[in-house]
């Protein structure tokens, strides 16, 4: 359709209406410069049928700003600068099992071993628990965080999205009851505990605690940091224990599996391009010696090359291919007579973008270097959206790229990766996934660097 000169087009959802938006002016004005005709996600809420689905991503209107507002701080730099501790201790159990497989020479199949990771990291950063998923791989919190993102929890959305009338008069919940009596009764206990004992930690539940106390959290610029005219009148009331149980549980979600895939997505192309995985090793090794061989955010922050690659992966493979918005308010698009009514539903099509050879020349090559700074500044600052953009985009975007790049730095600068056999080349993407996933995972072979 773009390349007939559309900048829009669209389709009938059974009864819906859906604008897919080709335009990148126009993706900019629905995202950020006209978001208040844009501000609610396509998502089904119902909280009273089921309170597990009242979290950010799909809560509408003023609750969503008025929450957003609320969380903003506890995902600001100086926030997340004090977790990369927590993120760094998960590490060393990445690096103690991926010694005993390079002994033991099994292949491994990395989304596995990397989602046990980012589980680790999201279970001790959201819930304040250590889950020892990479230690125990039937972990509850990986059993429960499989659960919440079956096969029949992504059907059961889509019909929850296009008929949500079934859910609300039927009283059917969107979210596996054992799943919401885990997560519920995990945050209850952590929450009594900590009261109890009064204790601090400098993580996500702490902020959540805070919020039900009614503490209002210190400000600091933040990615999506909703600008004056956009917030809400006030602060609003407090957190109840169920609402701050949706909202570790879609940190949860959102956070692991997103940076897992992510991860995945990056060892494959590094395997499969070993001279961009040896410059990587380099820039790590090079990096951590100057300081002193600790790992540390400044020194993370100074690996240029490996936030290209994880730039050049997240273009290739978002893990969120599509970004919606329901039209709030009737938009006119600007130097046209076209209306978009209330409720239609808008699309960006993030992949498609992503993959355009006007923007991306020969789109399926993993090149790096599309993002060093020369490069970048070619481009439109709307041809890569893997986060979103504008108040409703990533609000873990830092804490995202934070885990995926201390998972980098321990792996590749430790180790040699190799395409195992048992890994479909070239990839396959799993259909049945809604976030974009390899079919049949991808299967490594590791050996250690000799120091
Ligand atoms: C590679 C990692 C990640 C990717 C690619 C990713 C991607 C996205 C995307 C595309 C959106 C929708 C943005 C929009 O509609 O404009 C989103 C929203 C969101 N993400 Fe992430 N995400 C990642 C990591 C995380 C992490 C680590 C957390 C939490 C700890 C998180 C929490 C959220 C939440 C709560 C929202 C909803 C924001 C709102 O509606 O106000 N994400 N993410």
């Amino acid at each position: 359709m773009k390349s007939k000169g559309l900048s829009y087009c669209g389709y009938y959802l059974f009864t819906k209406r859906v604008l897919i938006v080709l335009d990148l002016e126009l993706a900019k004005s629905i995202l950020t410069k006209d978001f208040s005709h844009f501000t609610d996600h396509v998502i089904y809420c119902n909280e009273e049928n089921d309170p597990l689905t009242g979290h950010l991503f799909s809560l509408k209107g003023q609750r969503w700003k008025n929450l957003r507002m609320k969380l903003t701080p506890s995902f600001a730099s100086g926030k997340i600068k004090m977790m990369f501790q927590s993120l760094v201790d998960c590490s060393h159990e990445l690096v103690r099992y991926m010694d005993g497989l390079s002994k033991s020479k099994e292949a491994m199949e990395v989304k596995e071993v990397v989602g046990r990771f980012t589980t680790d990291v999201i279970g001790t950063c959201a819930f304040g628990i250590e889950c020892n998923s990479l230690k125990n791989p039937d972990s509850e919190f990986r059993k429960y965080g499989k659960k919440a993102l079956a096969v029949n929890f992504m059907l059961k959305s889509l019909i929850a999205i296009s008929v949500p009338q079934i859910f609300d008069v039927l009283k059917i919940p969107l979210t596996n009851p054992t799943v919401t009596k885990f997560f519920m009764g995990v945050v209850k206990e952590t929450v009594e505990y900590r009261e109890k004992n009064n204790i601090i930690r400098n993580d996500f539940m702490h902020s959540l605690i805070q919020l039900k106390n009614n503490v209002k959290l210190k400000d600091e610029e933040s990615p999506g940091q909703l600008k004056s005219e956009e917030n809400g009148n006030e602060i609003g009331n407090t957190l109840t224990l169920e609402e701050i149980t949706a909202q570790a549980f879609v940190f949860f979600l959102a956070g692991f599996e997103t940076s897992a895939t992510t991860l995945t997505f990056c060892f494959y192309e590094l395997v499969t391009n070993p001279e961009i995985q040896e410059k990587l090793r380099l820039e790590i090794r090079d990096v951590l010696e100057k300081h002193d061989g600790k790992l540390t955010l400044n020194a993370i922050m100074e690996m240029t090359y490996m936030d290209w690659c994880v730039n050049e992966t997240l273009r290739k493979y978002p893990p969120v291919p599509v970004l919606s918005r329901n039209c709030t308010q009737s938009y006119k698009i600007p130097n046209s007579d076209v209306v978009i009514d209330k409720d239609v539903e808008v699309f960006v099509p993030v992949l498609g973008i992503q993959h355009d050879p006007d923007y991306y020349p020969e789109p399926e090559r993993f090149d790096p270097e599309r993002f060093s700074p020369e490069n970048k500044t070619k481009r439109h600052a709307y041809s890569w959206l893997p986060f979103g953009e504008g108040p409703r985009g990533c609000i873990g975007m830092r804490f995202g790229l934070m885990q995926i790049k201390v998972a980098l730095a321990v792996l590749v600068g430790n180790y040699k990766f190799f395409l195992n056999s048992k890994t479909r080349y070239p990839i396959v993407l799993d259909r049945q996934s809604l976030i974009l996933s390899p079919l049949g995972g991808v299967w490594l072979n590791v050996e250690k660097v000799s120091d």
